[in-house]
């Protein structure tokens, strides 16, 4: 039968190049062609099947998830893949796997945090997954509280060991994934003791299971936490709980590029400073940043997809009703996610470059951008997971009832998504960290300290903390500068007036503790200056392709005034703009919804996922929607017969006894 396009007319009114979009999304050609490459691998083979797994029992489900990871990593060696490719395969699996942990920490924690001999080791068999590790921090009674970590790693003079210990229940590692099930090894943090001496938290690996038969090692109790939030959804995922009875291990295994442990029990520490420690959760929260534009671009491309399809009310003459989308209601609600669909992906990449800058310095032994680095990743990932967990519900209503069907693919998505607002760093513990850093730099302002990278504006204090927007029409408010200078004097008023109020606490802690939420709202408007700010740069850099330059000048304009809408309190109450200057930036608003409207659904394309990564009914290519949700409920199991499995037990009976009550 012929295929039919039912987003046709959508896909012709486009006014911009989607090709050349596909490749600004990806980020370069070579990025495109990978991604493109390694998405229709997996879309084509019916191993990496995935529209069975709300139905599956949690052991259905892992094993398939064993299945899956062995089966990817079997294609990834017969093919020869580079690392950037065997990536891509496993992000297009889309499956949370043990996996994920194993490349994502385990190897990163060694890499950043081991000798070079230490690396020789066991590089060398995590590369070849002869051994499989994960990441094991946070225990049943602290997560957040890194220092506050109770496993114990003593050393033992005599025998050159240390000896790893959960002295209490709290103490139980508790949280890691693809240690439950799968791990035979993990780097595991733990208090460093020396001679009764506590040193604080190190990292240390050690072998967890059996190379042979799986077994747990002597002393080492290991085992699931249970079922987490959702159906399937991140329950692929063998979060583990672990506890130690004096398990001793080789002083070498000890990962000793911060610090070291010599043989006679001297504790050692290098120029390095000591947060480095902490240096893997830097790394993986700014691939999180990244993952946010992949998981909200992808809640977006089905909603904008169903809006264009769906239609309800305002049929003329008897024509077609109206299509979803066209409500200004629901473009107020879509168009600011596909924006920042767009924006995370943008910063995502700036990201990246920072951290491999502060990566190649650290190498050199040059520290002075870390905690800039620690600032960025911890409220970007902060601020992108939250917008994102929240974007992906939005875009289920968005969908209406359909929506809550999970062959929409949204419920699973959510519930897969939104553990990331606590993972790798709850959001308001990060934003705090944020704050901290943003007092600090206050308490510099006027002391002639140069400020660079993302708190460069704040040099420019003394114009931005009495500067009114000079803003006089809606079309000012496309202009960068004008923006630009709104949320500059923004952060920087809410930042300084954190600052001044700490000051009037007896003292900083103290103070600190009691505006905690009001410099939770300053890290917040700091971080979303810093995403403007990388969009405003993206246009300004080189984009090649017919209106390409257009449409995403429209995305950053409603990315940055849908915010400035709906912070607007802080925007008048800091006196940075005008009610009038407001009412201005609602107008040019909607008018930018209005030019993004005809492009919506190739704004979307342009992310060039799979029907079967997106794995939703809604957001199909096609916009073939109704046969296939039609189709797809005869195949739930419960209509495999059509009285069901209880009803004799259960139904027949009261039925049979109103019967009864009838006659009477
Ligand atoms: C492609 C691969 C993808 C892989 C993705 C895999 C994803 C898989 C999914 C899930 C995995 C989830 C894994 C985890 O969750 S692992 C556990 C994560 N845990 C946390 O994030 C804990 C959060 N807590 C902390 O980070 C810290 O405890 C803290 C909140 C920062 C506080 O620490 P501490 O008490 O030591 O710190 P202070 O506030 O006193 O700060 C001391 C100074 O250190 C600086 N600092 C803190 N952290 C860092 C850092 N990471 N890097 C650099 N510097 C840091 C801080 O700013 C202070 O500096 P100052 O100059 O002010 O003294
Ligand atoms: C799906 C999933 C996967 C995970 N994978 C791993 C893993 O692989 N390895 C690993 O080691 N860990 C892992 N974790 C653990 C995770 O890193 C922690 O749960 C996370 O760091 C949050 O810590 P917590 O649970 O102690 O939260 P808590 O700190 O107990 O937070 C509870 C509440 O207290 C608030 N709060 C805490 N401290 C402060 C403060 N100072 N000021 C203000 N408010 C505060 C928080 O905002 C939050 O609202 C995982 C967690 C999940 C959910």
């Amino acid at each position: 039968m012929e295929e039919v396009d039912h987003l046709a007319h959508e896909r012709n009114k486009a006014q911009f190049d989607v090709e050349a979009m596909k490749i600004v999304w990806a980020g370069s050609r070579h990025a495109f062609e990978v991604s493109d490459r390694m998405s229709r691998l997996v879309a084509s083979d019916p191993a990496f099947r995935k529209d069975n797994r709300a139905t599956l029992s949690r052991k259905e489900l892992f094993k398939n998830t064993l299945r899956k990871a062995a089966y990817a990593w079997k294609r990834i060696v017969e093919l020869h893949l580079s690392e950037e490719e065997a990536s891509k395969l496993r992000f297009f699996v889309d499956e949370p796997a043990y996996t994920d942990l194993h490349w994502g920490m385990f190897v990163p924690a060694i890499k950043g945090q081991g000798t070079d001999e230490q690396h020789q080791k066991w590089l060398t068999l995590a590369y070849k997954m002869q051994i499989i590790g994960c990441y094991a921090q946070t225990e049943l009674g602290h997560g957040s509280n890194v220092q506050g970590l109770e496993t114990t790693a003593t050393f033992d003079p005599k025998s050159d060991e240390f000896i790893i210990h959960s002295p209490t229940l709290t103490s139980s590692k508790w949280w890691p994934g693809g240690l439950g099930k799968v791990s035979t090894h993990a780097v595991i943090y733990a208090r460093l003791i020396i001679d009764g001496r506590d040193h604080g938290v190190h990292g240390f690996i050690v072998q967890l299971r059996s190379l042979d038969d799986h077994l747990p090692l002597p002393g080492i109790t290991i085992g699931d936490i249970g079922m987490k939030f959702g159906n399937g959804a991140y329950n692929t995922m063998d979060n583990g709980v672990l506890q130690f009875n004096h398990v001793r291990i080789p002083r070498n295994q000890m990962l000793m590029r911060v610090s070291q442990v010599t043989r006679e029990g001297k504790y050692v520490q290098s120029d390095v400073p000591r947060q480095l420690v902490y240096g893997t959760m830097v790394y993986v929260r700014q691939t999180i940043v990244s993952d946010a534009s992949s998981a909200l671009s992808r809640a977006v491309c089905v909603a904008v997809r169903y809006s264009a399809v769906r239609r309800q009310f305002g049929s003329q003459d008897g024509g077609p009703e109206t299509q979803v989308i066209d409500y200004k209601t629901q473009q107020s609600r879509l168009f600011p996610l596909l924006a920042s669909a767009y924006a995370f992906r943008f910063v995502g990449e700036w990201l990246k470059w920072l951290y491999m800058d502060v990566t190649k310095r650290l190498q050199a032994n040059e520290f002075s951008t870390l905690p800039e680095a620690h600032a960025c990743t911890a409220g970007l990932k902060s601020l992108t997971t939250t917008a994102t967990a929240d974007g992906i519900e939005e875009c289920r209503k968005l969908c209406g009832g359909h929506g809550y069907l999970c062959s929409s693919g949204l419920p699973e998505l959510f519930a897969v998504y939104v553990p990331a607002c606590t993972y790798e760093g709850d959001n308001t513990v990060l934003l705090l960290q944020v704050a901290r850093f943003l007092m600090k730099t206050v308490s510099q302002l006027g002391s002639g300290k140069q400020l660079v990278g993302t708190t460069a504006y704040m040099q420019r204090a003394e114009h931005l903390m009495q500067c009114t927007s000079d803003v006089r029409s809606a079309e000012d408010w496309l202009k960068p500068s004008f923006i630009l200078e709104a949320f500059e004097a923004r952060a920087l008023r809410l930042a300084v007036t954190c600052a001044k109020n700490i000051s009037k606490a007896p003292n900083p802690e103290e103070g600190f503790s009691q505006l905690s939420p009001d410099l939770a709202e300053a890290a917040v408007a700091h971080c979303q200056l810093i995403v403007v700010s990388k969009f405003i740069d993206k246009i300004q850099g080189d984009i090649d392709g017919m209106g390409l330059k257009e449409q995403l000048q429209a995305l950053c304009g409603i990315y940055a005034l849908s915010l400035l809408h709906k912070h607007l309190g802080e925007f008048l109450s800091t006196g940075c703009i005008t009610p009038k200057q407001a009412a201005l930036a609602n107008e040019k608003l909607r008018s930018l919804y209005a030019k993004v409207r005809p492009n919506a659904v190739a704004l979307v394309d342009a992310f060039n996922y799979t029907d079967h990564f997106l794995g939703s009914i809604l957001g199909r290519y096609d916009g073939n929607v109704y046969p296939k949700l039609y189709e797809e409920a005869w195949k739930d199991p419960l209509n495999d017969s059509v009285v069901p499995d209880g009803y004799h037990e259960y139904v027949r009976p009261l039925l049979k006894q109103q019967l009864r009550t009838a006659k009477l």
